[in-house]
């Protein structure tokens, strides 16, 4: 544990709330910023998010500020945990605020539309003198501020970086590797909200456990197949920020990008599941992203392709997973670049 570490969480929402506890739980000076003043004064003083973390009492040495210049001027790493239709606003505002030395670090799993950019590409752009990296892992927050044992995976070409993170991270339910390849760490976090949405969305019309583990394996050789086509490197999936996450958000209702599966699964429009979600889910506005790309880079991607039919041509699902089935039958083989 690092004492002298001072850290800033950006974002108030579950996640970011989840990561700026462990660090203050684990002694370092820790702020958590919010952009609305009246949600960071309740925090601050009720010690919970009542919003996005009902009912935990957050460390009491973490500081919960609206004051951004507060949060991030003094600090010596900052989590970055917007989601990532905001994120590269926040990260612009931030710019002219940071120590020379900070590192910034993303915890967001989504991508932006203009270039299909990852959010540590964002970090790149915007703060092109600075040590980035990301952090992405099977995490849900709830069970991170409940000390259920966690492992997730920093991610950066900068070793001072990843010993920071994994140093003001660590604790007994929460251990930190470290990976080289932020690029297939990221994608693989931003990917597997995709298939969280076709996992629910099976759950929801009653599929067994057959089914389920076709649909895990099968979106495991999609991701696979696109990240080769990107240049990024598969065997990152087999870790913690690929099929750890894949397996944890299409297994569970705890995802939001699986709850909207379920919902679309049950009848519920889009636009109702998404207002009546209250929270970030990713893998909708992801699905677009990738979607466009494979297109343009021909790659074969039948379970994206199936579940923008679904969502944005209107097709039903039962039509869509009969042609699934069906398939071509050239493409009825199963070994990773082939497929
Ligand atoms: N919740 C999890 O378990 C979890 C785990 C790992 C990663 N993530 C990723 O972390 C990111 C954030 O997720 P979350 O679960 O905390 O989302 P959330 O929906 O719980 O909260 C989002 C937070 O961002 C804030 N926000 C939105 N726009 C903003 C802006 N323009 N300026 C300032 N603040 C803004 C909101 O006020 C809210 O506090 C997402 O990309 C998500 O995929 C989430
Ligand atoms: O709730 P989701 O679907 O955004 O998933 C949260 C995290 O990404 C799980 O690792």
């Amino acid at each position: 544990m690092t004492q002298k570490l001072t850290v800033a969480v950006l974002g108030g929402g579950s996640f970011g709330t989840a990561i700026a506890n462990i660090i203050a739980e684990n002694g370092v000076r820790t702020f958590l910023w919010m952009r609305d003043s009246a949600s960071a004064t309740e925090t601050q003083s009720t010690r919970e998010n009542r919003r996005y973390l009902p009912g935990q009492r957050l460390a009491d040495g973490l500081e919960v500020t609206s004051d951004l210049t507060r949060a991030v001027s003094d600090s010596d790493l900052v989590f970055v945990s917007i989601p990532s239709h905001s994120f590269r606003a926040v990260t612009r505002q931030i710019a002219p605020l940071l120590r020379k030395e900070a590192m910034v670090i993303s915890t967001a799993k989504g991508i932006e539309p203009e270039g299909f950019t990852l959010m540590s590409q964002v970090l790149e752009q915007e703060l092109p003198d600075h040590a980035i990296g990301v952090l992405s892992g099977p995490n849900f927050a709830k069970e991170i501020v409940a000390r259920q044992q966690t492992g997730t995976v920093v991610a950066s070409e900068s070793e001072a970086l990843i010993q920071q993170v994994q140093s003001c991270l660590r604790s007994e339910t929460f251990r930190v590797y470290a990976n080289p390849d932020r690029y297939g760490v990221e994608l693989g976090g931003a990917l597997k909200n995709i298939y969280a949405i076709v996992c629910g969305m099976a759950a929801a019309l009653g599929a067994g456990h057959n089914t389920q583990a076709m649909l895990l394996t099968r979106s495991l050789a999609e991701m696979g197949r696109f990240a080769a086509a990107m240049g990024a490197n598969p065997m990152t999936f087999l870790g913690l920020a690929g099929v750890g996450d894949l397996i944890l958000t299409c297994t569970s209702d705890l995802s939001r990008n699986y709850r909207v599966g379920y919902a679309l699964g049950q009848g519920q429009p889009l636009e109702e599941v998404i207002q009546g979600l209250g929270q970030v889910a990713e893998g909708v506005n992801t699905l677009r992203q990738v979607k466009q790309k494979a297109d343009e880079l021909g790659v074969y991607m039948p379970l994206v392709s199936g579940l923008f039919a679904v969502l944005f041509e209107g097709e039903a699902i039962a039509d869509v997973a009969r042609k699934l089935m069906l398939g071509e039958q050239n493409h009825d083989v199963e070994y990773m670049g082939a497929d």
